[in-house]
């Protein structure tokens, strides 16, 4: 799918290990506080320049109208920041993360695109101004620049590096779509969440995500398979969902899990990645 002569960019999802809602912001976004880390769950890149100022996506993303994509808008942004008119690229994308399910595969195309254009048009923006650019994109494509695994506040663009133990994760994706404007209107949502300001693995337990209840109660697929994942411990949503998470000590746990959930759920054995796969491949180039 992606040009074999050419390098194939990791785009890796992430997980909300925990996400509350403190209060709501001048503009009305909500103000967060969540753990992120990456996981290696990846989609694949292809980015190629031109020299014409045209910006071509090679595999559109079915149900995405191409000027749209969040590849083609990350790369046209850049652009206007790149001081030439004619930085073009040509991209292909390779999804394998599944989308619209809380897991970030979106902002993470985005970000790759930042990092990688970044570099192939020698625009020379440091990570803060690469992640000023991001947040105008989508309040999780901060994180994917910044790389690790992260303290998040504002919207997701406030970022502190995060100590977390190594875990592996059987991911499921129940069979619904949440729609995230909608849960964060919705009226029974908590929005009073006590702010952390020193927050550490050992004070932020018992992990948790306020948008779950909410999801919990309106969509039954994902209520469904959260209460299957109970069998084996204790689920989490990601972001607004649908995707669910169990921690699990060792990949054998997860893969045994794994093996014992029904056909019908997509799911995953995962575990959390401490930097971006993207990071080493640029700075040996
Ligand atoms: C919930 C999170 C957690 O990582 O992830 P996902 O579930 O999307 O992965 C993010 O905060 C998702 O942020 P983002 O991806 O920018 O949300 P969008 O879908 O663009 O937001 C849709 C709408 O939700 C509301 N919104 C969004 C973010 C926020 N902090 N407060 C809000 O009130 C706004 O009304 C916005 O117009
Ligand atoms: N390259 C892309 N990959 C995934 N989604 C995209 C992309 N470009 C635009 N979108 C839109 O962004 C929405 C959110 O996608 P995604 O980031 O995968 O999920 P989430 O915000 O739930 O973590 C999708 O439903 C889709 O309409």
């Amino acid at each position: 799918m992606l040009p074999e002569h050419l390098p194939h960019y990791p785009s890796p999802a992430k997980l909300n290990l925990d996400l509350r809602i403190i209060g709501r912001l001048p503009n009305g976004y909500h103000a967060l506080e969540s753990i992120f880390t990456l996981i290696d769950l990846c989609d694949e890149l292809s980015i190629q320049p031109r020299d014409d100022g045209q910006i071509i996506l090679h595999t559109p993303t079915q149900g995405v109208e191409p000027e749209h994509d969040l590849t083609v808008r990350a790369a046209k942004l850049l652009r206007q920041h790149s001081g030439s008119l004619k930085c073009g690229a040509d991209i292909w994308l390779n999804k394998k993360i599944p989308m619209g399910g809380g897991l970030g595969g979106g902002s993470s195309n985005a970000a790759t695109v930042l990092l990688v254009l970044n570099h192939l048009w020698d625009c020379r923006l440091n990570q803060q101004q690469l992640i000023d650019l991001g947040v105008k994109l989508g309040a999780d494509v901060p994180f994917f620049i910044f790389g690790r695994t992260a303290f998040a506040r504002g919207v997701g663009e406030i970022l502190q590096d995060f100590d977390i133990p190594q875990q592996y994760y059987v991911l499921l994706r129940p069979d619904e779509h949440v729609a995230t404007p909608r849960i964060f209107a919705h009226p029974n949502l908590p929005r009073n969440s006590p702010s952390n300001p020193q927050p550490t693995w050992a004070n932020m337990q018992p992990l948790r995500n306020d948008m779950q209840d909410v999801v919990l109660q309106d969509y039954p697929q994902v209520q469904a398979a959260f209460q299957t994942l109970a069998q084996y411990g204790e689920p989490r949503m990601t972001g607004s969902g649908a995707c669910l998470f169990l921690s699990c000590a060792t990949p054998e746990q997860a893969q045994a899990i794994q093996f014992r959930l029904p056909e019908n759920w997509q799911t995953w054995c995962i575990q959390s990645v401490a930097q971006h796969p993207l990071f080493s491949i640029l700075s040996n180039r």
